[in-house]
């Protein structure tokens, strides 16, 4: 197979698009697993060290520059990312394979979150604190950490890097950023954007290739002062070992395992839309989607049905196909992962409603959204996140049995009530053991400006976007002046 220029996606270090004769990959469409979007490189560690090297050597000038102007810099990388929407969205779509419009909203909400971080640029960055030397003046200021390495997965080949990589750089921080292999092709053009707005040598540099290797290195190098990282828990897990075995900082997003409760007080096809949504779109490939529906006995069977009558309307197809409603798993592991979670959830009782089939006369890696019934807390597809279109019913008496079954999870990241009785939105509030907590609205679904991040085995603790941010990705000076 010839490759072509256009689609030879290099690595970005120290402000040129390079390779060092590595291997490439090719980036395969999941809708049609013969065709290639584009190659990437399979660097190596000798690659990591330049670019490691360029973000240290890049982090003085960069964080000497005044912070308005570091912001101006992501108003243009905005722009220009805007302007490339129908190609990154495409792009997206071809490569990880969620819909068109899902695509296109992920990268205008990409441009937005590049804007809200230009914005900080001209914002607050201490606090005058009084002293108890009546001729003492003392604040706390701000300062970055210096170089950062951002490891991102392929669920949101945009947004994710954009809202680790925005933040990281107006706080005055210099980059070494590893995408996921599956979304190498689409995160390449954003970086494009990044470099295209201006950005000094050195400041972001792009590296493709394994984690085991590239994601691995950057969490053990010597030179990288922070990590952010958004994945599968196994992998974070190791991530934060080796950086606080270093005494590097750092921040994991991870799993979930994200409860919807449907109490009898609650509208039914609010709650049923809402959970088609929270837990189907993007084919269940969120962290914040819904995978457990945890329902009052009275109202059981009325919503059941009238979550399998919309479940059965839904189309899968091509996610550039205007008609289709849900894409194929993003990769061939992911379809064999979420087909053996329905294959366990058969083989442990569970009923399987409707959906969990593969669509033979399709190449791309599909599978109907599934519905099961009669799930039971203890079997696997109520414990372990499936990453995938995937719904377990639960059946419970009372709004508290409900809170007790949505909290025995190891995960707590996100949590929704369907309820119009305020006194159980209050014992939600109050119980519920989640860092993102949803009254009448989907699992799914986050605003930049505010606080993500999620408690248990869902995070390191720490939150990201809004101003969260700023905690992570800079550490604080308290300044007495005499
Ligand atoms: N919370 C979330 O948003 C996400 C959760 N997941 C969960 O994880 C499961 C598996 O997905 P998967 O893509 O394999 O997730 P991973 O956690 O393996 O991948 C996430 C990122 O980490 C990198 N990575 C892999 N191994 C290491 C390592 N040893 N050290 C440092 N970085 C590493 C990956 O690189 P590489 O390109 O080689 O994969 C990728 O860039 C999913 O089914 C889902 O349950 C997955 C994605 C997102
Ligand atoms: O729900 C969202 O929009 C964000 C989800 C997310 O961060 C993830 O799946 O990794």
């Amino acid at each position: 197979m010839t490759i072509t220029v256009e689609q030879m996606y290099s690595n970005y270090i120290n402000g040129a698009w390079k390779t060092n004769a590595e291997e490439t990959k090719a980036s395969m469409n999941p809708a049609h697993p013969r065709e290639v979007v584009g190659y990437y490189t399979m660097s190596g560690t000798r690659t990591l060290d330049e670019a490691v090297e360029a973000a240290a050597s890049a982090k003085r000038n960069w964080r000497k520059m005044a912070q308005p102007a570091r912001g101006d810099i992501l108003y243009k990388a905005a722009a220009l990312l805007e302007k490339r929407i129908e190609e990154i969205a495409e792009t997206m779509t071809r490569e990880m394979g969620k819909t068109y419009p899902e695509a296109k909203g992920e990268t205008m909400r990409g441009a937005q979150i590049l804007r809200y971080y230009a914005g900080e640029g001209m914002r607050q960055s201490g606090d005058v604190i009084p002293s108890t030397d009546k001729d003492a003046l003392m604040f706390t200021n701000r300062t970055p950490l210096g170089v950062v390495g951002v490891i991102t997965p392929w669920n949101f080949p945009v947004a994710i890097p954009v809202w680790k990589i925005a933040p990281a750089l107006v706080y005055g921080n210099t980059v070494v950023f590893k995408p996921a292999q599956e979304s190498a092709v689409t995160a390449a053009k954003v970086v494009e954007c990044l470099a295209e707005a201006g950005l000094p040598d050195g400041v972001l540099n792009f590296v493709t290739g394994s984690g085991s290797v590239i994601g691995r290195g950057l969490s053990e190098h010597p030179d990288v002062n922070g990590i952010t990282f958004t994945g599968s828990e196994q992998v974070g897990r190791g991530i934060g070992q080796a950086a606080l075995g270093r005494g590097a900082k750092y921040q994991l997003e991870m799993g979930g395992k994200n409860p919807v409760i449907v109490t009898e007080d609650a509208d039914l096809d609010t709650a049923v839309d809402a959970v088609i949504s929270g837990g189907l779109k993007s084919t269940g490939q969120k962290c914040t989607a819904t995978s457990r529906v945890i329902i009052q006995n009275g109202i059981y069977d009325t919503f059941k049905e009238k979550l399998l009558a919309k479940v059965r309307e839904i189309k899968v197809g091509d996610g550039m196909k205007e008609d289709s409603w849900m894409g194929p798993c993003a990769s061939e592991s992911q379809f064999n992962s979420v087909t053996s979670y329905i294959e366990k959830g058969k083989e442990e009782g569970a009923d399987l409603l409707c959906g969990g089939e593969t669509i033979p006369e399709e190449e791309g890696y599909y599978v109907t959204p599934a519905v099961f019934d009669n799930v039971e807390p203890e079997m696997t597809i109520a414990r372990e996140e499936i990453f995938g279109p995937v719904l377990a019913l639960m059946k419970v008496e009372t709004v508290e049995e409900a809170i007790e079954t949505a909290n025995d999870t190891e995960y707590g990241l996100s949590a929704s009530i369907f309820t119009t009785n305020i006194q159980e939105f209050l014992s939600f509030m109050d119980d519920i053991e989640a860092g993102l907590v949803r009254i009448n609205a989907e699992s799914a679904g986050v605003e930049l400006q505010a606080p993500f991040g999620g408690m248990k085995h869902s995070s390191s603790h720490s939150r990201e976007q809004g101003e969260a941010a700023k905690e992570f990705f800079t550490s604080i000076k308290t300044v007495l002046v005499k």
